[in-house]
């Protein structure tokens, strides 16, 4: 599913109403339709007669939300009051509609001015079943005022159960930023499409299940292809990576060479190879330098070892280059970088490699290293490459400070894939894959415990195996995100921290396996 920004999402809801001649007071009236079944819905336990709502509305058309689910409950026979918090002068012309419909519904509406209203409030929630949060939807803007500043906390250290409306109020819709205070709801409805911040960190952390109602916006609004932006999630890889035909054999399930390692870093090499196999490629070869032959050998069974000529021990340079060429010919992707050592000759001979190859290629960990000392190289490389840097990497590639990346990371990692015309494998809480066209993938799956040494080695692998195998064309590097992180998620079942590389490597014909399976 797409995901949008606030400004995306108005100019669908704008053109639903301006374009296709839809009204704003239906689409709220769906909306606050849609958020009454779900508060039943979280609290089905209680009859409907007993269920007791405490809804907090701010005067846009949030709060408008809110307002139309207050009278949907109501009509239902539950016990509702609402809240106001903020300037009713302020109120949006489908706001103020449908609290007038409240008004004379005689419905029980606080303003909260005084300390009475305070008291009420806290009394209110700390006996309602459900809190309704429509304070603050898209249209946040600033630093939080005061009072709702004081709501947010009173609601989170309620412990009841809240829905928030559209965003958890205080959740930045751009960009996920939390600059003081957000509820932290049990289930979030958000309409037309996801919003970017409920997904990026850290108001990925406020959301708990996300909820997507389209009511009733039209779907080629929805699926334009000027939103570029979408979420990885299962309906994502189960729609882009075909099943493997039955009639296959190890050659026709795709063919990887992995040039990786040197000496202290076997592990690397070790990893990255053996995932190109997990996760259902059909043949991985590990080229590196000789002198580490028998111990990669030792470490490897399905993985077959082959040795390079070094110039120095566990080091490669010039030497090894038309060996490499010469083995490339059988293989349908060629990974390189992880664990491969940073000596100059090593660097160049890898840029050199690279720009000669004819083939898809990943690049990973040392090799983007590699092109960091000549970036405007990668541009000479003939397929599209896959690159796979952490933050620090993409920095580095890029000449710039981390912190200058992370403060615009969507449009630093756009026009660099743009720039470079590479994919950008973009590793960090929330990875992101970025496309030359613009389109930027985000991740769903994975959790802290994969911020481990070799993870990255592992992701590595999964993508080039995925790229070889040829199920899932142009979306390969998405998909192995998603089945990276969706391995790390089975792997971390048994507890997060002390999770290992070698735990996801483990898991991840599993996670292909929930894919295939469902
Ligand atoms: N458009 C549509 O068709 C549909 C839209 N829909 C819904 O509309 C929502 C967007 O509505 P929106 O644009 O009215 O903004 P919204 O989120 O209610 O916030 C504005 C209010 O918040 C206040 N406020 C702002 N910043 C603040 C701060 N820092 N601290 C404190 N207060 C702050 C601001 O106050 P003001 O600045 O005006 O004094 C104003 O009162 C969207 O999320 C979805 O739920 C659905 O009904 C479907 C159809
Ligand atoms: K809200």
């Amino acid at each position: 599913m797409k995901i949008a920004s606030a400004e995306q999402m108005r100019q669908i809801d704008n053109e639903a109403i301006n374009q296709f001649g839809i009204l704003e007071i239906a689409l709220m009236e769906n909306a606050g339709h849609e958020i009454a079944k779900e508060a039943m819905n979280l609290c089905k336990d209680i009859a409907i007669a007993r269920q007791s709502y405490c809804i907090l509305a701010g005067c846009g058309n949030n709060g408008g939300d809110g307002f139309v689910a207050a009278r949907h409950l109501m009509n239902n026979g539950a016990k509702v009051k609402i809240f106001i918090l903020g300037n009713t002068e302020h109120f949006t012309p489908s706001a103020k509609i449908n609290y007038n419909v409240l008004v004379n519904m005689k419905a029980e509406i606080y303003h909260i001015v005084s300390e009475r209203d305070w008291n009420r409030l806290q009394i209110s929630i700390t006996f309602s079943d459900c809190i309704i949060d429509a304070l603050l939807g898209t249209g946040i803007h600033g630093q939080l005022r005061e009072n709702i500043k004081k709501c947010i906390q009173i609601v989170n250290t309620s412990n009841r159960p809240v829905l928030s409306i559209d965003m958890p109020s205080g959740v930045n819709a751009n960009t996920g930023v939390v600059e003081s205070d957000a509820i932290f709801a049990t289930t979030t409805i958000t309409f037309g499409l996801p919003k970017i911040g409920l997904i990026m960190y850290p108001g990925c952390k406020h959301t708990g299940n996300i909820i997507v109602k389209t009511i009733g916006i039209p779907n080629d609004l929805l699926t334009k292809e000027d939103i570029k932006q979408e979420a990885i999630d299962e309906a994502f890889v189960k729609a882009h990576l075909a099943s493997r035909a039955d009639d296959v054999y190890k050659g026709s399930c795709g063919k990887v060479l992995t040039l990786a390692g040197s000496t202290g870093y076997t592990g690397a090499a070790c990893l990255s190879s053996q995932a190109v196999l997990k996760i259902g490629a059909g043949i991985s070869t590990l080229i590196s330098a000789e002198s580490l032959y028998d111990i990669l050998s030792m470490k490897n069974t399905e993985v077959m070892v082959k040795p390079l000529p070094e110039i120095l021990p566990g080091v490669l340079g010039d030497s090894a280059m038309e060996n490499i060429k010469d083995i490339a010919k059988d293989f349908d992707v060629v990974l390189m970088g992880p664990g491969l050592g940073r000596n100059d000759e090593t660097c160049q001979m890898v840029r050199k490699l690279a720009i000669d190859l004819d083939k898809p290629l990943v690049l990973d960990a040392d090799a983007i290293f590699a092109f960091s000392q000549a970036p405007d190289e990668l541009k000479k490389i003939k397929q599209v490459p896959i690159l796979t840097p952490h933050l620090g990497e993409m920095a580095n590639l890029l000449h710039i400070t981390i912190s200058d990346l992370k403060d615009n990371l969507w449009e630093i990692a756009r026009k660099a894939a743009e720039y470079f015309n590479a994919i950008f494998v973009l590793k960090s809480e929330k990875t992101l894959v970025v496309y030359p066209d613009g389109n930027i993938f985000v991740t769903t799956v994975g959790n802290a415990g994969m911020a481990t040494a070799g993870s990255g080695d592992v992701l590595a692998g999964t993508i080039a195996g995925i790229v070889a195998e040829k199920l899932a064309g142009k979306m390969s590097a998405p998909v192995g995100v998603y089945l990276h992180g969706l391995a790390g998620d089975l792997a971390g079942e048994n507890g997060q921290a002390g999770l290992i590389a070698g735990d996801i490597l483990l898991n991840l014909s599993k996670a292909r396996k929930q894919i295939d399976n469902k």
